[in-house]
């Protein structure tokens, strides 16, 4: 099966920054904002003029990025902003993660559904134990692509050694987890060396510029498109339509979140394990040939089968697992409250909801020395861990690493609506 080039996501890039602070991601951001053109002339002018009462010798390229940021964090909880640029190859979507609060939580927000992450090193200072927790979320969250752009080069002479040497130690590191794809860039977001235009600062460097890496990379295949799995959102049906052709309409909207669906497919109908066949499938512009994720889409079926919200279409000989014992590892988002054996909480999963109490905190997991303390009693904020759930109806998933959409959930805290943990299912 070859993907479409008409998938809505197909050209649309998802990346995530994460870096220490003061490495210099407002800066790289800025960088990558102005110098692809999609900054518009008053907020330029803005940064401009700032710059300049300050008395700063270069436009200070952070302050649209940290003006951004200030914006979207008015009056909203999340700290992380997503910004919107494109190239005539791509669009991008940037998860941008402040370095400073809540780094955890902050991260396995923006990188959940990314394809990408960079992870920022200042050239002077090197691999320090936060590059190394951002790339084991990195690998804990499955993010296929990971760039190491090292930055701040102009500070060090543009040398060769100090980025071979960060490369070498973050390749060491990098051996114990599972990282699909591994790039290294030696960058100056302050200067704009090999962000957008391969710089003549680094004639030893034979790699793309971040750009170019970024317009570039092969995501079409990260995609399952394997496995059959469609959650249903809503079930159509409007039976009070005096309209004759719409009486006896009924469709099951959703988002493909694994394979591809085609017009006269057998399909399975989760829980019922009733089989049928796809009689069309319809798109926001009309009937469609073929779906696949993350395409949203409606589906008619042949026959009348009791299909709700929650519900899963699969495949008859590739099913995902029907589970009420769910092992996941989680990472505890909460300030208030702590995750303990027997905390009650409810789960979403898809477009499914069920009430989930932890029947057991294997470990918690410390991101800097991959270390287990199986003596943990509780997750904190921040605080990774392996628990056993027990949901109230069975859930249709699959493993985290096969489907990042059918094998993730979030939990949430019912009095208070906020959610407290991300989880990652392993089966
Ligand atoms: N010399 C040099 N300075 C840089 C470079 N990139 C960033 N800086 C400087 O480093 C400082 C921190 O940069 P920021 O972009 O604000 O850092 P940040 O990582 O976004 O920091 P937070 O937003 O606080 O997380 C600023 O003074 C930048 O001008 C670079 O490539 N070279």
């Amino acid at each position: 099966m070859s993907a479409a080039p008409t998938s809505p996501r197909m050209d649309i890039l998802r990346f995530a920054t994460a870096g220490s602070v003061d490495d210099g991601k407002s800066t790289l951001i800025g960088r990558l904002l102005y110098d692809s053109k999609s900054i518009f002339e008053d907020q330029l002018e803005a940064v401009e003029k700032t710059s300049a009462d300050r008395g700063e010798e270069y436009t200070n390229l952070a302050l649209l990025t940290d003006g951004l940021r200030a914006e979207r964090e008015q009056g909203i909880t999340i700290d992380v902003a997503y910004r919107y640029f494109a190239t005539p190859r791509r669009k991008f979507i940037i998860a941008d993660t402040p370095g400073h609060t809540q780094y955890t939580r902050n991260m396995v927000t923006g990188a959940s559904t990314a394809d990408l992450a960079i992870i920022l090193v200042d050239a002077r200072k090197g691999i320090l134990e936060q590059s190394r927790r951002h790339a084991f979320l990195t690998t804990l969250l499955r993010v296929p692509h990971l760039v190491v752009a090292v930055n701040k080069m102009d500070l060090v002479d543009y040398s060769k050694d100090v980025f071979e040497a960060i490369k070498d130690e973050f390749t060491e590191f990098a051996s114990k987890l599972q990282i699909g794809d591994l790039t290294f860039i030696p960058i100056s977001a302050l200067n704009g060396d090999n962000v957008v235009e391969r710089s003549v600062n680094t004639p030893w460097y034979d790699g793309s510029s971040l750009l170019h890496h970024l317009e570039h990379v092969h995501i079409a295949s990260d995609r399952n498109l394997v496995d059959v799995r469609f959650p249903v959102q809503y079930v159509i049906r409007p039976y009070k339509s005096t309209d004759p052709a719409l009486h006896d309409y009924r469709g099951y909207a959703g988002q493909v979140a694994g394979g591809v669906l085609k017009p006269g497919d057998e399909v399975m109908h989760l829980p019922s394990g009733l089989t049928t066949t796809i009689t069309q499938i319809e798109g926001p512009n009309g009937a469609v040939s073929e779906a696949y994720a993350p395409m949203s889409v409606t589906l008619r079926l042949a026959d009348e089968i009791d299909i709700s919200r929650g519900d899963m279409i699969c495949r008859p000989n590739n099913q995902p697992k029907a589970v009420q014992d769910i092992d996941a590892m989680v990472c505890w988002m909460n300030d208030t409250r702590t995750l303990t054996p027997r905390s009650k909480l409810v789960l979403k999963h898809t477009t499914r909801t069920a009430r989930a109490m932890v029947k057991d905190l294997h470990y918690q997991l410390d991101v800097n020395t991959l270390h287990r303390n199986e003596d943990a009693t509780e997750l904190k904020l921040n605080e990774i861990g392996r628990i056993t759930l027990r949901v109230t109806q069975p859930l249709f998933v699959d493993d985290y690493g096969r489907n990042r959409l059918t094998g993730g959930f979030i939990l949430i805290d019912e009095a208070t609506n906020s959610t407290v943990a991300a989880g990652m299912i392993t089966v």
